[in-house]
């Protein structure tokens, strides 16, 4: 449960309480942290603090999940049981029970195909004493024979050359400009021309977080992976390699390691809670102390950028500032309890005010970083959250839900395209959480209103476009009715596997298709056709899973 909610039960058992009297209360004090400073001595003294669960290795539990996995793969289910032996992975305390996982998983990697992953696995199964020697070797002769170089599972980062770099924002190309006026705050204007197509901005992010139940990727570099290693110490945290672990560890995850699994149980900590705690402990000191002024320069590789991004909180009603106040004060106390941060140097009050302000930042500038993954096991694909990340120079862009720019993930580097023309002057947008070809304008207005705090009034909105849904474009094709059908088979082959050769072949069409049918707006069916079509292309160029 919420932990302001908690409190509010425990406080509404006293017949005198009034919820508008107490929040006047707490909102009439002078500062951000006398109100944290006010819940936190209130959760105290109501017993209202999140609750403590340690982690820890479980023989038992690993065993569980591994006949849980047994039985998935009795079924053909392998990327299924695969889960659950990497579940296995993690939980597993002694060596004996770890082997045993790990051969496991192994099987499963090779019914799933991937040769060189299970190798590995049987290596470490070997390593780690697993009793039936003769059964493993059998499976290493047999991976042998099909191991094949691993393909990356997406196209390569595309590259800004040096001459097209832009002179003061490090991670942009010299197209764009940042301009600021009343009505969109600071926004990316173009500063020429810009073509379907054209990459305009590649940025690493400043910090990332992968969503707590991801299995196949490394939590410190975020490549793909499916033979992970487990954190040594936690049940939640999986590396590509030790390199990644112990840098991990050494960086920020021994700060966090015992409090993920308590974490996991508040609601909405994914991402309000544990990109925000994991910028902090990786910053440590240089968080709390001031930065000098900019030199006149953007940079993606910045705390400062980061602490400048926008936040609403002058406009945000007292409700969700005690909401704030109340997730800080209990993680605060989980810090202070069960992590040796503040051991060092930090001040209570200063990670109070800190996590506090971070969060707001996270809030609105996250950037959910997806994959193009298989939906329940079939062969269409659909985009995907697989964490998030905070990106300086692409928390600038603006939203429109007929966006001209179009973001990707290659890993955790996001890049952005433009996926209509853009002329000189005009402003740069993304998309912030939903598009018109798949939502309707209400669910995107609401959404937009209640977790962004403004009003959308692009063309989509203003002039109320229908919207276009993936079923319709099936229909299309079904129907041969349209008249680009030939240029739109390549998506069905996108949906029937996601191509990268493929697609990249038949990019160009689209550009030139798209290029064409934009003159004709307000839109038609076929320009939402193509565009819907280019920005599946895009994706599948991106962070996909192999199987
Ligand atoms: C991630 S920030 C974008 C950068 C921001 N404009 C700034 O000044 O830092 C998101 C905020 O920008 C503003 N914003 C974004 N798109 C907008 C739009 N289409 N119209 C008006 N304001 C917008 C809203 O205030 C929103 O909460």
């Amino acid at each position: 449960m919420d932990i302001h909610v908690e409190l509010w039960k425990k406080l509404a058992e006293h017949p005198d309480f009034e919820l508008s009297t107490y929040l006047n209360k707490f909102m009439s004090l002078s500062s951000n942290l006398d109100q944290i400073n006010f819940v936190y001595d209130e959760l105290e003294k109501h017993s209202a603090f999140p609750q403590f669960h340690k982690d820890g290795k479980n023989d038992i539990t690993s065993i569980a999940v591994r006949h849980e996995g047994n039985k998935l793969y009795k079924k053909n289910l392998f990327s299924n049981a695969f889960n659950c032996y990497t579940v296995s992975i993690l939980a597993a305390k002694t060596k004996e029970v770890l082997a045993l996982a790990y051969a496991n998983r192994s099987a499963a990697l090779l019914k799933m195909g991937l040769y060189k992953e299970s190798l590995t696995d049987i290596g470490r199964a070997l390593v780690n004493g697993y009793p039936n020697k003769a059964k493993l070797t059998a499976r290493q002769d047999y991976c042998n024979m099909f191991k094949k170089p691993i393909l990356p599972a997406y196209e390569k980062v595309p590259k800004i050359r040096n001459v097209e770099r832009h002179p003061f924002i490090q991670s942009a190309k010299n197209c764009v400009e940042i301009r600021r006026n009343e009505r969109f705050g600071r926004h990316v204007v173009a500063t020429r021309d810009i073509k379907i197509g054209e990459v305009v901005v590649i940025e690493q992010p400043f910090a990332f977080k992968l969503l707590d139940q991801e299995l196949v990727y490394c939590h410190e570099c975020l490549e793909l992976c499916y033979c992970n290693i487990p954190c040594d110490h936690c049940t939640r945290s999986l590396y590509c390699s030790t390199t990644c672990k112990d840098k991990a560890f050494s960086d920020y995850h021994k700060y966090e390691c015992p409090l993920l699994h308590s974490i996991k149980g508040i609601p909405g900590s994914n991402e309000s809670v544990l990109l925000p705690l994991k910028l902090i402990f990786q910053n440590g000191q240089k968080f709390f102390t001031e930065v000098p002024p900019s030199p006149g320069v953007y940079r993606s590789d910045r705390l400062r950028e980061i602490r400048d991004l926008q936040t609403h909180l002058d406009t945000t009603d007292p409700f969700t500032v005690f909401e704030k106040c109340a997730l800080v004060a209990g993680i605060v106390h989980l810090v202070k309890n069960h992590s040796s941060f503040l051991e060092s140097a930090f001040s209570e009050e200063h990670l109070k005010e800190n996590l506090f302000k971070v969060m707001l930042i996270c809030e609105l500038n996250s950037v959910e970083i997806t994959e193009f993954t298989p939906k329940d096991n079939t062969d269409i694909f659909e985009k995907q959250q697989i964490g998030a990340g905070l990106y300086s120079f692409c928390s600038l862009f603006n939203h429109s839900c007929c966006n001209n720019v179009a973001k990707n993930f290659h890993g955790n580097t996001i890049v952005l395209r433009a996926v209509n023309s853009i002329k000189k002057g005009e402003q740069c947008f993304v998309n912030y959480s939903s598009n018109y070809l798949v939502d309707l304008k209400p669910f995107r207005q609401g959404y937009l209103t209640q977790h962004k705090f403004f009003t959308c009034t692009c063309r989509a909105c203003e002039e109320d476009w229908p919207i276009f849904t993936p079923i319709d474009f099936q229909a299309n094709i079904a129907l041969h009715s349209c008249d680009c059908f030939n240029l739109l088979l390549p998506v069905v082959v996108i949906t029937g596997g996601a191509n990268v050769a493929y697609v990249k072949e038949k990019l160009k069409l689209f550009i030139s298709e798209m290029q064409k049918k934009e003159k004709k707006l307000p839109p038609s069916r076929n320009y939402s056709l193509t565009k819907y079509a280019l920005l599946q292309c895009y994706n599948v160029l991106g962070n996909k899973r192999r199987v």
